[in-house]
């Protein structure tokens, strides 16, 4: 065997997989942290007296635009109770969701990214992301953690991901958009987009598998 073919078939084996990885982007707040839960028990908590929403009557994804119709202020209660040192880190899990991302990143050519956005207000968010990904996802996926305001400039080949529209400057983003299931989403038109109700299922995984065959 020349020098040559030995190169090229030791090249094959590292490199040559025919098999395309799937690169699936998940989002954190409220895919994987409990934001609107969470967000209504410290507002309760610390506005006993103001006029609340149900989470089952939200119905715009950001909560300061239906809480600006409450009264005036409202907005700025509300955006108090998100931009307080230690909302971040201590939300709560999505029931299953941190399970279910480690279970993706070990199927066969898989790769898992955390992808989420600041809020631009970003004194306590941005640290406090990463130590809930640390906390509740280890160490290890601190380097699958991709924060960014526009989420169309991550390449992927699906997002995971609650919020209705997404856009940004690339349009069409390289991803397929699976819409994790909200209040504030359930009646939106899809679009041609599939619905992830919960991760206690295992619909994630036929979906994921779905994909694979797909790319
Ligand atoms: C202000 C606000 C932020 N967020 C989330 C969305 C973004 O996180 P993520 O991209 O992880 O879903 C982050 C910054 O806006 O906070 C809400 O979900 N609802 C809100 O009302
Ligand atoms: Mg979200």
């Amino acid at each position: 065997m020349s020098t040559r073919t030995r190169k090229s078939t030791h090249a094959h084996r590292t490199f040559g997989s025919s098999q395309k990885r799937l690169r699936v982007l998940v989002d954190m707040d409220q895919v994987l942290c409990d934001f609107e839960g969470s967000f209504l028990v410290k507002y309760r908590e610390k506005y006993p007296e103001e006029p609340f929403i149900p989470l089952e009557e939200r119905n715009t994804f950001y909560i300061a635009d239906q809480y600006a119709k409450l009264e005036p202020d409202m907005q700025d209660k509300a955006r108090d109770i998100w931009n307080a040192e230690g909302f971040f880190l201590n939300l709560p899990e999505i029931k299953g969701g941190c399970q279910a991302l480690t279970e993706m990143s070990q199927m066969e050519d898989v790769d898992v990214f955390i992808c989420t956005s600041p809020l631009t207000f970003y004194k306590y968010c941005l640290q406090e992301k990463f130590k809930w990904v640390e906390d509740h996802l280890g160490p290890d996926w601190i380097s699958r953690l991709v924060i960014t305001k526009d989420k169309t400039m991550v390449h992927g080949d699906v997002l995971i991901d609650d919020k209705p529209r997404i856009r940004g400057v690339r349009d069409p983003p390289s991803w397929k958009q699976v819409l994790f299931t909200a209040p504030y989403n359930q009646k939106v038109d899809l679009r041609g987009r599939q619905r992830l109700n919960t991760w206690t299922d295992d619909c994630w995984r036929d979906i994921i598998e779905d994909f694979k065959k797909r790319i």
